[in-house]
């Protein structure tokens, strides 16, 4: 390792290229979208023939679309990209130690088998062992958990040292042993010892297993558990030992650490940020690591050298004073080539991410963080630490943990602070603390991460960086389903649209804590999916409504301004177009975003929206449901063969087919209007809508009418949508007319 040369940990890459076309494309585009907007403002002013509130609805529309688009070009402004050099990282024993935190909720929707090869790829990183403290939370309070911890170390321990030996990239066993040879790009591989031992390797990971599956047959999971059950934390080791520590040196094995906190139905538990921040105080006296990596129960480690790469920004003495994370893009190892879903987040972690990095950096992404211990302690230690009263005030009376905050602190574990976790895990020990609100992950959101990073990571002038290295270092399960994609859409919208609401709208609490640019990225994640749902909601319904009543909305064939939204609607979609064949993602994947993004906006971003006015006004309690990590083998095929599965709610269903049956219902009386009347040139605009929308969402209506199978839209559905689209257009025409 060469610590003497001052060669650069890390190095950031800004594309002047991107920069330059991203730029210059903003300029034309506002410039049109000025002209448009023109277009319709003055319309009220001249135009007395046409009834005034379509014309309205339709403008606020194009204002709402126009601001959220002006928004995302923060993200375009100056996008970056980093490359590492872990090798250049200062000998071993100068490494600051990290805690790994995973935290899993429900046996049934997180399957113990997975979670327990996430925990033994942790256990598994690239890094010294001494180092390393790998935590787990379990909200289920479930027995296979915890006896399938105790199974997992005992497999790690023939697991670490093959892994080290042969140096295998791939941590996580089940992920290991299931992909072909070549994919695991073994070293050793053609040697002799190494495929002996893989094998036996092999065979106790399939004994390992089997017992965790055992576990889970006689283990009780039922949601009582779930809802109320008393703290247990558990330092995993051998039965024989009483000494963890000094234990694991000699086996060079990390700590392994069971927490299921005290959960009563009477007491609020605030989701997975309860969690974390009961991790918080129980790791900080035990191991009280300086950094912490943060993962899903269902985000392995595909690559060991995470932490070490994570290292080079942390240890970077020009960047770590204000540096509060490092954070990975999420990746999944279940998406299929036709992500008709769009699963994989594409423009999250390939656009807006690196945009958000060339600022102060992205927001806190839930998984896939090595976060400063430090900057999560919010207010209480960035001002003067030393006022022990406020500190107990701010953080809880346990003074084993204010002894690990003030930094004088001896990880050595012994007995008394194992019982200090009790109390620290106990539902009743932030009553009155800061916990929450200044302390630790924040409860006002269920989107936990982003508003932690914002309130309390970038808002108090930290600020984070983003790395995406070839190989994903992690990788998580994506949903494959239409109802889990929709739920977890509905779940991010309603938390989003929470923060937009409240006194942290970032529009205008961000604008004096950080850069504009940056509080332009917030802002937008805040406020889209209200932008969304309701622009996409007029658009598919307003021109359509005013075609069947003959009233015109745009211009026509003739009138310059037919040439503005013909530019402002064609650069959009071949400037969509371009990004997403810029991040190798394929033609037809931009039909799958165009359309998923219409689905999620007229479902999802509805219903989480109103799910937020609803708590907002106290009509509604928060709820976190956990993503379904079990595939259902017939929904997974259809997913893999890029099939639409509408197994889900009416709720989400009823929306889309109305709609769709709506623009069928309007394209038809366009096209009859221009084969009648011949009003091609006056009808182009108002036409083209809902062709587009019956285009793009074809799936949409092969499921109404065509397919026979499991998957297709009930036909009561069908009825249901079809009766509501009708009535919908009456009462639209009456209030028209
Ligand atoms: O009461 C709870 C609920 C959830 N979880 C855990 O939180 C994690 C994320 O939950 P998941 O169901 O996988 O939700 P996703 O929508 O996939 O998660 C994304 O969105 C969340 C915010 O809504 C972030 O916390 C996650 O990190 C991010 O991956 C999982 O490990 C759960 O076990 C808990 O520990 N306690
Ligand atoms: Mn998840």
């Amino acid at each position: 390792m060469d610590q003497s040369s001052n060669a650069p940990m890390h190095l950031c890459h800004v594309n002047k290229l991107t920069i330059f076309i991203n730029r210059t494309y903003t300029v034309i585009y506002s410039v049109a979208l000025s002209f448009l907007l023109y277009y319709r403002a003055s319309f009220f002013f001249h135009d007395t023939k046409t009834p005034i509130l379509p014309s309205l609805i339709v403008f606020v529309a194009e204002l709402l679309s126009s601001f959220e688009w002006l928004l995302t070009q923060a993200y375009r402004w100056r996008p970056v990209s980093r490359t590492v050099f872990p090798e250049r990282l200062p000998e071993d024993d100068k490494l600051p130690a990290v805690d790994v935190f995973i935290c899993t909720a429900d046996p049934e929707k997180e399957p113990p088998v997975e979670v327990m090869n996430t925990v033994i790829s942790a256990m598994a990183l690239d890094y010294p062992p001494k180092k390393l403290h790998v935590y787990l939370s379990d909200d289920g309070g479930a027995d296979v958990t915890l006896n399938g911890m105790r199974e997992a170390w005992t497999f790690a321990k023939r697991w670490i040292p093959f892994c080290k030996r042969y140096k295998i990239k791939c941590r996580s066993p089940k992920a290991y042993f299931s992909a072909a040879e070549d994919e695991n790009e073994d070293a050793a591989l053609g040697v002799t010892d190494f495929i002996r031992e893989r094998q036996i390797i092999q065979e106790k990971y399939e004994v390992f297993k089997e017992r965790v599956i055992e576990y889970a047959r006689h283990s009780d999971t039922g949601s009582s558990k779930r809802r109320g059950h008393s703290a247990v934390i558990e330092v995993i080791q051998d039965s024989s030992s009483n000494h963890a520590f000094e234990e694991n040196e000699a086996k060079n094995m990390p700590l392994l650490v069971y927490v299921s906190r005290e959960k009563r139905p009477s007491h609020a538990h605030h989701f997975k940020a309860g969690a974390l921040n009961v991790l918080l105080r129980v790791s900080g006296v035990i191991s009280n690591s300086p950094f912490i990596l943060g993962l899903d129960c269902d985000m392995y480690c595909n690559d060991p050298s995470s932490a070490r790469q994570a290292m080079c920004f942390h240890l970077d003495p020009k960047l770590s004073p204000t540096l509060a994370l490092v954070q990975f893009p999420q990746k999944f190892h279940n998406i299929s080539k036709k992500d008709i879903y769009d699963s994989q987040l594409r423009e999250t972690f390939t656009v807006l991410w690196q945009g958000f990095d060339g600022l102060q950096g992205p927001c806190v992404s839930g998984t896939g963080y090595y976060i400063k211990r430090l900057s999560l302690y919010g207010k209480s230690l960035k001002e003067d630490h030393k006022d022990l009263m406020e500190l107990r005030t701010s953080v809880g009376p346990s003074s084993e943990f204010i002894k690990s905050l003030l930094g004088n602190y001896n990880p050595n574990m012994k007995m008394a602070q194992l019982a200090e976790t009790q109390q620290l895990a106990s539902c009743t020990y932030e009553d009155g603390t800061k916990w929450g609100e200044e302390a630790g992950f924040l409860y006002a959101s269920v989107v936990e991460d982003y508003f932690t990073g914002f309130a309390s990571l970038h808002c108090k002038g930290w600020n984070s960086v983003y790395c995406n290295p070839p190989r994903p270092q992690f990788l998580g399960s994506g949903t494959t389903n239409l109802n889990d994609f929709l739920v977890q859409g509905t779940r991010w919208s309603s938390g989003l649209v929470d923060v937009a609401i409240s006194k942290y709208c970032p529009l205008i609490y961000g604008l004096t804590k950080m850069s504009f640019l940056e509080s332009m990225c917030y802002g937008w994640l805040a406020i889209f999916p209200i932008c969304r749902f309701f622009s996409l909601w007029c658009l598919a319904t307003i021109p359509q409504l005013c075609l069947v009543n003959r009233i015109s909305l745009y211009p026509e064939v003739s009138n310059s301004y037919f040439w503005i939204f013909s530019f402002v609607f064609l650069s959009s979609v071949l400037r969509h177009l371009y990004e997403v064949l810029t991040t190798e993602a394929s033609l037809q994947h931009w039909i799958y975003e165009q359309r998923i993004w219409m689905m999620k906006a007229v479902t999802s971003h509805l219903y989480g929206s109103l799910d937020a006015f609803m708590k907002k006004f106290g009509l509604r309690e928060a709820s976190f449901f956990p993503t379904n990590k079990v595939d259902d083998v017939e929904q997974l095929k259809r997913y893999n063969a890029g099939v639409f599965d509408f197994q889900t709610s009416a709720l989400f269903l009823v929306p889309l087919a109305s709609l769709v049956i709506l623009n069928m219902a309007s394209l038809c009386v366009g096209i009859a209007r221009v084969i009648f009347l011949g009003e091609l040139e006056k009808l182009f605009i108002q036409g083209f809508v809902p062709f587009y929308v019956v285009v793009v969402n074809y799936p949409i209506i092969e499921g109404m009418l065509i397919r026979k199978d499991n998957g297709r839209i009930p036909p009561s559905v069908t009825l249901l949508s079809a009766i509501a689209s009708i009535i919908f257009c009456i009462l639209g025409s009456i209030i028209f007319m």
